[in-house]
This record gives structure tokens, sequence and C-alpha cells, in this order.
């Protein structure tokens, strides 16, 4: 049940499949005789400087795969001098969180926005307070995808874990959905399908911290993100788990670099799984990437240390294709490294 619910996508999963193959369709064209004796993965992102680009993407539920859950990967992301995303659908508290990850550079709170809009309020006072320094709205969720791994597994997760960061909330009593995963009908019952453009202002109105939209696929929305002020945009179709047949998020990042220019950040996420993949991602525009179910194989492997040989195998992969790329630094990762997609791969 649990593997399911981690490793399985929308409906036929063919974008989720498609977040892989995206990569896989492209090849590098590396550039020779640059020196890379010395090579630099680090990037600086609101205003942090993070020792590489490659952020820890929010996943709720964490100590279904390992008792330590968000604490360990907090603190591997701090270890690795990286940034994890907190999940509003965390299993420990998000101050205890923060509090492992103490030393990361940069922990956003991913927020699901609640009906309740008090209870909204109070989780971003709490997430400000706990020392979060950025915000990562999920808007690609105004509903739950349909995945077949949770409705068959009649998904719920085992006691006593809980959400911990939505206990007090109000049970709203039986929400109308027909679905037997659990956390969908938690989600249809306590999640906001209401959001527009116009609660970005709201947002303001609760709270300071910089916010990056995640779930941008359409460049028209990318525009209009940074219409309403928007401090960053996470190019991401949820790891293929919302809208099946949407595109790999990796192949819009180009047209949505076109939309924004570089008047914000470009993060993406979705089937990155090696160095090359960063490095593929950035030439195509993106500033940095996020990881997701690597992470939680790490975590139900060996907890901490399982998290921490993930990111340090893709830290020593991205170093080493960047020397091969003749890239010695992020900057000189550019679209002519790259050769377009290849026919029938
Ligand atoms: C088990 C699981 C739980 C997730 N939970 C959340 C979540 O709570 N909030 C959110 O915005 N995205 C969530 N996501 C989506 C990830 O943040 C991310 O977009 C996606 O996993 C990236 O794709 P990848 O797993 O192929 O690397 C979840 C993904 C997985 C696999
Ligand atoms: C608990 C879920 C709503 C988390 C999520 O975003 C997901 O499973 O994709």
């Amino acid at each position: 049940m649990v593997y399911g619910y981690y490793s399985s996508g929308a409906d036929s999963e063919a974008t989720l499949q498609d977040n892989i193959q995206a990569f896989k369709r492209r090849r590098l064209l590396p550039r020779i005789m640059v020196d890379v004796s010395h090579v630099d993965t680090s990037i600086i992102l609101l205003g942090a400087k993070l020792a590489l680009p490659l952020l820890i993407a929010p996943m709720a539920m964490q100590q279904m795969a390992h008792p330590d859950g968000e604490l360990a990967v907090a603190r591997a992301a701090a270890a690795a001098g990286t940034s994890m995303s907190v999940s509003t659908m965390a299993t420990y508290d998000l101050k205890d969180v923060a509090s492992a990850g103490t030393g990361s550079p940069l922990l956003f709170f991913q927020l699901y926005v609640i009906k309740d809009r008090d209870f909204t309020a109070k989780l971003l006072r709490d997430a400000a307070e706990a020392g979060y320094k950025a915000l990562m709205v999920t808007v690609d969720a105004p509903h739950l995808g349909y995945r077949q791994a949770d409705e068959r597994n009649e998904f719920s997760l085992p006691p006593p874990m809980g959400l911990r960061n939505l206990e007090g909330l109000q049970s709203k009593g039986p929400d109308g959905s027909r679905s037997k995963s659990s956390i969908s009908q938690v989600f249809t019952s306590q999640i906001d399908p209401g959001l527009s453009w116009e609660f970005i202002a709201w947002l303001r109105t609760v709270s300071n911290l910089p916010i990056f939209v995640k779930g941008v696929l359409n460049p028209a929305d990318a525009h209009l993100a940074v219409q309403h002020s928007v401090d960053g945009i996470i190019v991401s179709n949820h790891g293929g788990r919302q809208l099946d047949f949407s595109p790999a998020a990796v192949d819009m990042v180009p047209a949505i670099r076109d939309a924004v220019g570089h008047r914000v950040p470009i993060l993406v996420d979705g089937g990155v799984r090696s160095g090359t993949d960063i490095i593929k991602a950035i030439a195509l525009g993106a500033d940095a990437v996020l990881l997701g179910r690597p992470v939680l194989w790490g975590l139900a492997l060996e907890g901490q240390h399982g998290v921490a040989k993930v990111l340090e195998t893709l830290r020593s992969e991205l170093e080493l294709s960047m020397a091969l790329c003749g890239a010695p630094t992020l900057a000189h990762i550019t679209p002519s490294l790259l050769m377009g997609p290849m026919p029938r791969l």
C-alpha cells in the first residue's frame, strides 16, 4: 500500500512515464579544452547559497517510509547544504522538522490551502515562526488526481501516524467523494478547490515570506504568476500524479523561460534521476530542480543516511558530468550543450 502510494501516478501513468522519457530523449553535446580543474555546483536562490541546484520536493507522509520521516530528510538536506520543502501533509509537526533542518540554507513550507482560511493563516504564522524562509504553494491540485493503486489498496495512513499539522481541524464528516483512499477523502473535504489568482493577494496579507507557485505547465499561467508578483515558479506535473497526459514538466521549461524571462527563478521537477538530468534541465532554462521519489527510496532503505547517499550520488554525478561537458559552473550550462529530442526514443 505504501509503495503503491509513493510510486504511482494518475490514471494510465502516461505522464509519470513521460517525465522519465523526456530526459532520456535528449543528448548532451560537450565542449572540450575548458579548464575544469575546479567544478562549482553551487547556486544562489532567494539570497541563500545552496551547495547544488537540487532541492528536495515536498512529499507527504514520510513516516511511512521510515520512523524518522521528515526529520531524517531535513537533517540530510541540511548536511548536504541544500533545501527541503515540508509538506502541509507531513507526519511530523512543522516546527520539529524545522528544528531538525537547522543549518539548511533554505527551508520551504509547502502549502495546501485549507478551506478554513483562519486555519490556513495560522499554519502560515507557525511556519514563519518556526524559521521557514519561503512558501511553495501547490496550485495543480484543486482535487487529488485519481491513483489506481490507492483505490485498489484502500489507502489509509497507518496509525499512530497522523497529519500532525492538520490536527485541530474540524472534521467535515462525509465528503461526498466516492474514493476508497482516505487521503483522497481528507483532501476533498479539507482542501480548497476554489483558488484563483486573487488568492496570492490574500496570501500576502497573512505572510511576508516569498511565494513560489508549484505546478505551472502552461506558459500563459507562468506569465500570470509573474503579473501577480510571485517570487518563483515551479514547473511541475506533480510527478505525474495529477492530470494524466499533461506534458513532461521539463519539456515545458523553454516556453516558460521565454514567457517570464529572468524576472523570477524557475525550478522544475518530475523524473530527475541523475546528474545529467540536472544538466539537461538547466540547459533548457531552469535554475534548479527538485527531487521527489528517490528521496523516499533512500529514506526507506536507511533513514537520514539513505537520503544522504541519494543526494551525494546525484551531487557527484553532477560534478563529473559538468566536467565532462566542459562546464565548470552552472552558468556554463547553456542551451548549446543540448541536442534536441532524439527521434523514436
Ligand atoms: C509520495 C508523494 C507525495 C507527494 N506529496 C506532495 C505534497 O504533499 N505536496 C506537493 O506539492 N507535492 C507533492 N508531491 C509531488 C512532488 O513534490 C514532486 O512534484 C514530484 O514527486 C516530482 O517528481 P519525481 O517524484 O519524479 O521526482 C508528492 C509526490 C510523491 C511521489
Ligand atoms: C497527501 C497528498 C495530498 C499529497 C500529494 O500531493 C500527493 O500524494 O501527490
